[in-house]
């Protein structure tokens, strides 16, 4: 703990006092009384400035009660140990008199000697000159008055006294209130100006062995060496050593010796201890426990954690990506788990196949729904009661078929009745009678339109008879490509038109001979039969009877059959195209577009040329094709002339069938 040492004002110098009454001549103002003739400059002269000390000699003499605490020494040099230890850096008046330090000499008075003008340098032993710089008693205590003078020598009004304390465990220099000092090389310098002191220690300003080298061969002779602190009992000081290391700054350190340190900065400690800085003199004691060292506390470090000697995995959280698919991943060897078990994770499933995709679209007349992933669309008839084909009907339905063509996820359609037992009664036969001339001709249009459409569509075409199919609706069913009729005695399907009493047209006829051979067809025609299903089936009307149950997947069986075979649907025949009364091929399996080029003016109807005799061949001018289908226009359908007349002329033109 520190004794005698009440606050003090800053500004009060201390222990100035002794030193300087030795060589003082001042009077004192109040001698005995440890009462100052300070600050100078309210002196009226310099020489009373000087002198305006106290001898130490004139303090009462008493006994400290620290003195008792050091039985070896004399009270003397027990009170002048305790000073030292305990009183210094505190004011004489603040002192208790019975204290034996203010009657013992602090050290031996150090008086700045007047530095040369425009430097600011103080230097010791030049008494009476402004800077001043007093050697304390202890390692800590060295008292430097300011100069008076800025840096570049222009005198100026003193400041107070302040008291330097050098910390060689740091290397830097702190004043009385624990701030970092800083050097320019002349001394050192707080806030700007210069306080005292010879060149302090530049940054790695490596002793002068070069000089050495240069001027002999071993150090330089000592300058000042007998005022070095240290030998008078005190620490050295980087300030107080003549040596150069920041007193005289003349010497020049030995060969080996460790670097000056570099300058401390304000504020920031210098890295590492830094003793001993004088290189001639022993280490400088370890710092007392009272002196104002650091005015920072240690700061108290946590401890560090314990390190454990295992260290945990980390925990396993599953990959975020997965696994591959099972169908990716390479079996494992046989006895080694897969990574998915290893890692205690379900094998990821296969992924499923995707679901069907059905789109459905209907009008008033047709229901149609469509199954993508097959391929195959079936239209539904809704005309109620028994789907008769009215215009109407015919429109909605070559719309119907005209959306699947063109789209390219259908490749096949099965035609089939939402009405029970009712396929198609034909056409409708209100549209015939009692209407005028132009709802005709547009009946006759869609219904020819119908037919062609129908024949000449790219997709599979299968009738699923589920009814009786008379007339107009056996065209339907003759018109595809294949035909499935519910094993039902009760429905019938044949063109019985001449018990109606009209004739059946020409394509209708054809597409009857095409089916059944030209003396069936001439047979029913001619009566108008309508042949129940086991009989349609016998003379090759439909091609198979199947329950009625079982309709719809022989139906879609049978398409997947035709739908199997190269080619869109399995088309084998080529389609014309009617232009200006030319029929003109268009393209088909194995057929170049534009091969065939039709006769005459004029439309036609449809035939498949493979069926032609070899003069009408002739006459389309078509005979290399092996399949042909004429008329798809509208245009063309427009045009053409009723099919009794049609043929025949077609026939007489070519030569005869
Ligand atoms: C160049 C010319 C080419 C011509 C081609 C053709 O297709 S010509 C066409 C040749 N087509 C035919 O000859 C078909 C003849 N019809 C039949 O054979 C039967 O009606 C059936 C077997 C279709 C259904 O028998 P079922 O017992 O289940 O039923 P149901 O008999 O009780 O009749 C119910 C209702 O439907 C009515 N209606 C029927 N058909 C048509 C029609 N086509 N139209 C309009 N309406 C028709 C019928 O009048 C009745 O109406 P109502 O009196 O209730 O107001």
């Amino acid at each position: 703990m520190r004794c005698c040492s009440p606050p003090r004002p800053a500004w009060v110098p201390t222990c100035s006092s002794s030193t300087r009454s030795r060589r003082s001549t001042g009077p004192a103002r109040a001698a005995g009384t440890g009462a100052w003739d300070w600050p100078p400059w309210r002196s009226r002269s310099r020489s009373r400035q000087r002198g305006s000390t106290i001898p130490a000699m004139l303090l009462p003499d008493a006994v400290c009660p620290h003195s008792t605490a050091s039985p070896r020494l004399g009270p003397r040099a027990a009170g002048d140990e305790v000073h030292r230890r305990c009183c210094r850096g505190q004011p004489r008046e603040l002192l208790p008199a019975s204290c034996p330090g203010m009657a013992v000499p602090l050290g031996e008075p150090e008086r700045g000697r007047a530095g040369r003008a425009g430097q600011g340098r103080t230097e010791r032993g030049s008494a009476g000159q402004d800077g001043m710089v007093q050697g304390g008693a202890g390692p800590w205590d060295h008292r430097i008055i300011k100069v008076g003078k800025d840096p570049q020598g222009h005198r100026v009004q003193p400041a107070p006294t302040t008291t330097i304390t050098p910390n060689p465990e740091q290397g830097a220099w702190l004043n009385n209130k624990g701030a970092w000092l800083s050097g320019n090389g002349r001394g050192l310098t707080e806030g700007g100006w210069l306080i005292g002191g010879g060149p302090t220690p530049r940054p790695r300003r490596v002793p002068l062995t070069s000089r050495a080298g240069n001027g002999g061969s071993g150090p330089r002779p000592l300058h000042g060496a007998d005022r070095c602190g240290a030998q008078r009992g005190g620490a050295c000081s980087a300030l107080l050593c003549p040596r150069g290391w920041g007193g005289g700054g003349l010497a020049t350190a030995p060969r080996g010796s460790p670097s000056p340190p570099p300058p401390a900065r304000r504020g920031v400690p210098p890295p590492g201890p830094r003793v001993p800085r004088c290189p001639l003199h022993a280490p400088c004691p370890p710092v007392s426990p009272t002196s104002p060292v650091s005015p920072y506390p240690p700061y108290p470090r946590p401890p560090c954690p314990p390190i454990s000697p295992h260290i945990p995995p980390p925990p396993q959280t599953p990959c975020p990506r997965g696994a591959a698919p099972p169908h990716l991943t390479p079996p494992p060897p046989p006895g080694v788990l897969p990574l998915s078990q290893a890692w205690g994770r379900a094998p990821r499933l296969p992924p499923s196949p995707l679901p069907a995709q059905r789109r459905a679209f209907s009008n008033n007349k047709i229901l149609v729904e469509l199954d993508e992933s097959a391929g195959v669309a079936t239209m539904k008839f809704k005309s109620p009661p028994v789907n008769s084909l009215s215009l109407d009907f015919l429109t909605e339905f070559c719309i119907s078929l005209e959306k699947l063509e063109n789209d390219r996820a259908c490749r096949g359609v099965i035609l089939t009745s939402a009405v029970p037992k009712i396929f198609s009664s034909g056409l409708d036969i209100t549209e015939m009678c009692g209407k005028s001339t132009e709802h005709y001709a547009e009946f006759w249009r869609a219904v020819q339109e119908m037919w062609l459409r129908l024949y000449s569509s790219n997709m599979v075409t299968v009738a699923a008879v589920n009814g009786s199919s008379p007339a107009g609706g056996c065209l339907i069913a003759l018109t595809c490509d294949y035909r499935i009729m519910a094993e039902n005695p009760k429905f019938s399907i044949g063109l019985n038109e001449a018990q109606l009493g009209i004739v059946a047209p020409f394509w209708f006829k054809d597409t009857f001979v095409n089916v059944v051979g030209h003396r069936v067809a001439e047979s029913s025609l001619q009566l108008g039969s309508l042949h129940p299903a086991p009989e349609a089936h016998r003379i090759g009307l439909v091609d198979e009877l199947v329950p009625e149950e079982k309709l719809k997947d022989r139906a879609t069986a049978v398409m997947q059959q035709w739908l199997a075979l190269p080619g869109k649907g399995g088309t084998s025949w080529a389609v014309t195209e009617c232009r200006n009364g030319d029929l003109t091929c268009v393209g088909g399996p194995g057929i170049e577009a534009g091969s065939c080029v039709s006769v005459g003016t004029g439309g036609v109807g449809g035939w498949e040329v493979g069926k032609l005799s070899k003069a009408v061949r002739a006459a389309l001018g078509c005979e290399g094709c092996a399949w042909h289908t004429a008329g798809r226009s509208a245009g063309c359908a427009g045009r053409l002339p009723p099919a009794q007349l049609a043929v025949p002329a077609l026939l007489s033109r070519a030569g005869g069938a």
